[in-house]
């Protein structure tokens, strides 16, 4: 059974649709769903340190404000496309629905490879975007926030950006910004923790224990970094971490901060002297591990791998690593996999977090943020678990079961149906 389709704006749409046929949902539900409501296609004349000038493309896509202003990263990616950043603003809106987060979905992304850019490069393309999606965005209209390749000094250049067009200062209209630049604590380690905590909830379900278990993961950015940091603090072995140069493997557990650390001085994990061996990059994912994180890209798991895959839980901290004909063979196969719209939800809910810090000029600890953060996820991941097992589908379906009935209702209460 080889995939439809790898695009994912039309895997959104197909996983939409399979939850509101299960859900009974009117017509009408599906048909406002299914596109998002705006997407602005912008381009980017940039001057390089040689002279010239280089126009990039770049997207803001918003999914659904129904629920409130829509939110969701920026990436600076060379595979970025129309398709992809849609795709990824409809996954903000379901997101944002688990959790019962204030927001709808958004997301954009320019079509670059930053690590070929200079940093005055990169400050000048990211000033550009900033301008050029002003008129959609604001702190009450649309929120960006850091994916693939964009951190907080790039949100700090786009909020002095917005902030100089606007007269005044506006640090609500970007999250993941610095901590000493109206960021919040805890939101860098976010995503990552939460993914680390869904593994843990899981567990707890199964009746496996921490210590027993050996996790993979793939990706050692921002998400795939701090899983597996938080998945080594609560007791479980890190064997396998990949990133785009190769997959390090060490049977008695990746020591993570060192490779942490390594990966700071060097870029990426290839070389790691605290690993046994190196393997292909790709062979991460049918590692004989317990847990598979995948914490990269779109499309990594397909009818092509999802065979091999010994993994018992996977916990999705990127968006769409999952394609439909994998999620089928995973489900028959008894394979809990933790969608990307829970596990990775940690991100944005402390984005959220770091909003509401930003409107009320006041900032909260790090334990704080955390216990709030845990606090909504693990009550999202039981409300799901139950829906899942009442439904008899697997946990992506009850996830946009649950979120696309709070967006109805709200699309309802709003008279759009
Ligand atoms: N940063 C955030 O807060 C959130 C990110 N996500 C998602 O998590 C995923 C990763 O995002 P970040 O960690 O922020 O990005 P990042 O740019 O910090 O890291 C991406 C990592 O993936 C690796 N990678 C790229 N292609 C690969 C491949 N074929 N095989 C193995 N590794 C590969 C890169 O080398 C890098 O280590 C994306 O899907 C993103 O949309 C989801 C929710 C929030
Ligand atoms: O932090 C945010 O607002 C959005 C994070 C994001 O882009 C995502 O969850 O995919």
């Amino acid at each position: 059974m080889a995939e439809k389709t790898l695009n994912p704006f039309e895997i959104a749409q197909q996983q939409i649709k399979t939850a509101c046929d299960k859900l009974g949902a009117e017509p009408e539900v599906y048909e406002l769903l299914k596109e998002p409501m705006r997407v602005l296609e912008v381009s980017l004349p940039v001057r390089m340190d040689d002279g010239s000038i280089k126009v990039f493309k770049g997207f803001r896509s918003q999914h659904n404000d129904a629920p409130g202003p829509t939110k969701g990263g920026i990436r600076f990616h060379p595979a970025v496309s129309r398709d992809e950043v849609k795709a990824l603003s409809t996954w903000m809106t379901f997101k944002c629905g688990v959790i019962g987060l204030p927001y709808g979905g958004g997301k954009g992304g320019i079509i670059v490879d930053p690590n070929e850019l200079s940093e005055g490069e990169l400050e000048r393309l990211s000033r550009a975007y900033a301008r050029a999606i002003a008129p959609i965005i604001g702190d009450r209209k649309d929120i960006p926030a850091p994916d693939v390749n964009t951190n907080g000094q790039i949100m700090a250049w786009m909020v002095d950006e917005y902030s100089k067009l606007q007269g005044y200062n506006v640090p609500g209209v970007f999250t993941g910004k610095p901590v000493s630049f109206g960021g919040s604590l805890a939101r860098t380690e976010a995503t990552g923790y939460g993914v680390a905590i869904m593994v843990r909830e899981a567990a707890k379900k199964l009746g496996l224990n921490l210590a027993d278990l050996k996790v993979a993961v793939q990706g050692f950015g921002n998400v795939g970094s701090y899983a597996a940091m938080y998945m080594e603090e609560m007791g479980a072995k890190v064997i396998g971490v990949s990133d785009s140069s190769a997959c390090v493997i060490n049977e008695n557990g990746l020591n993570v901060k060192e490779l942490i650390e390594y990966v700071k001085q060097n870029r990426h994990v290839k070389g790691f002297p605290g690993a046994e061996k190196e393997v292909n990059r790709d062979e991460v994912l049918t590692l004989d591990v317990d847990v598979l994180l995948p914490c990269a890209l779109e499309n990594q798991i397909t009818s092509k791998n999802a065979n091999d895959i010994k993994a018992k839980i996977i916990s999705e901290g990127a968006n769409g690593p999952t394609t439909p004909e994998a999620d089928e063979i995973l489900y028959n196969k008894g394979v809990l996999v933790i969608p990307d719209i829970l596990a990775n939800s940690g991100g944005v809910t402390v984005s959220y977090f770091e909003w509401v810090q930003n409107l009320m000029n006041y900032y909260w600890s790090f334990e704080e943020v955390q216990e709030k953060q845990e606090r909504l996820m693990v009550k999202a991941f039981n409300e799901i678990y139950e829906l899942m097992e009442e439904n008899k589908v697997d946990m992506r379906t009850a996830a946009y079961m649950m979120s696309i009935k709070r967006i109805a209702e709200a699309m309802k209460l709003r008279g759009w149906y």
